[in-house]
């Protein structure tokens, strides 16, 4: 199975890459700018077209969500209308596309975690960028998985985990907010199960699992229960560490607005392709080990 995966440098696109590595069944093709710009339509098509692809996974995207602000018209050119046309590019090849989507969706005001029939209300650009690409890859291509994520860290790229531990470097206390909560993702599990579902959706009767899905890591966090984790992991293996203090989001007044509660219920995922993520804690802690193991000096 030949996957294109956009955006090259990205979290999710490096750990497609790593999780196929060694696979003979699975040949990762990573395309991203100049050769495919989503902000310049006319790219699309032909980067992936040159491929061959058997599946297209969509996971470039404008993500910078407090920068989004300010630049709205260029977040719905990448995230919506940049990801209508890789979708309509999978479905002129009449391959699937596996789009990645957020759990920003949603406004933060339900107790409990989000189903996929819950109506989303986006209190950002960015989210409502991201909502809009979801239609627009919806309407252009029938053989479509989109996966609603949140909270997403690896070794790769920038993150919150790898900044907890950058701020441990030079801080004793590092005050961090506790009342937004989510799941923390590994964007390496994330790529294990985008592989399962991309192997479902490539056999026959592809269509019959075409849809929305929500897919984050298992169990709920709070950014400061999230910090806590990382460098009490990264203490006890000599890495830094530092005191967390929770403090309130009005704390840290950020040009975008985040959901106090953007929970994601996976069952629908876990029933279609029998896959769950793994817990949040031990995965965070594998990539905490990883990222002291492969420190520089
Ligand atoms: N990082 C997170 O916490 C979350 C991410 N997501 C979604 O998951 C997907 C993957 O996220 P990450 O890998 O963490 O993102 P990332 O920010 O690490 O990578 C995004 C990639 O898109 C590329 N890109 C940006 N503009 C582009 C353009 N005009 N043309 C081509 N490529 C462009 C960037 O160069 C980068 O390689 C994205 O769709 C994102 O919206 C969803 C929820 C949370």
């Amino acid at each position: 199975m030949k996957i294109v995966v956009t955006g090259s440098r990205g979290q999710l696109a490096q750990s497609l890459v790593e999780r196929a590595c060694g696979r003979p069944d699975i040949e990762i093709i990573t395309v991203g700018r100049p050769d495919l710009d989503l902000a310049r339509m006319e790219t699309i098509l032909p980067a992936i077209e040159r491929c061959r692809p058997d599946l297209v996974v969509s996971a470039a995207a404008y993500t910078a969500v407090d920068q989004a602000e300010s630049e709205a018209e260029k977040a719905f050119a990448i995230n919506a209308l940049g990801a209508g046309a890789v979708a309509e590019a999978a479905a002129s090849l009449d391959v699937p596309v596996i789009h990645l989507s957020t759990d920003y969706v949603f406004d933060g005001t339900k107790e409990g975690s989000y189903c996929e029939d819950d109506t989303p209300a986006p209190l950002s650009v960015y989210g409502a960028s991201k909502l809009a690409g979801e239609r627009a890859v919806v309407t252009a291509n029938p053989l479509h998985v989109v996966l609603r994520t949140g909270w997403v860290y690896s070794p790769f790229g920038k993150n919150f985990v790898k900044t907890m531990l950058q701020l441990a470097e030079d801080h004793e206390e590092i005050a961090v907010v506790n009342d937004q909560w989510g799941n923390p993702s590994s964007a390496l599990d994330l790529a294990d199960a985008i592989l399962v579902a991309a192997g479902l959706m490539t056999q026959r009767n592809r269509d019959q699992v075409s849809g929305i899905y929500h897919l984050s890591g298992t169990g709920i966090a709070s950014r400061a229960d999230l910090a806590r984790h990382v460098l009490s992991v990264s203490g006890t293996h000599g890495g830094p560490s530092a005191r967390v203090r929770n403090v309130p989001t009005t704390d840290f007044p950020a040009p975008a607005r985040r959901p106090a509660n953007s929970s994601l219920s996976c069952a629908r995922f876990a029933e279609i392709f029998g896959r769950t993520m793994p817990a949040w804690q031990p995965s965070a802690e594998t990539t905490v080990r990883r990222l002291l193991r492969d420190r520089p000096g």
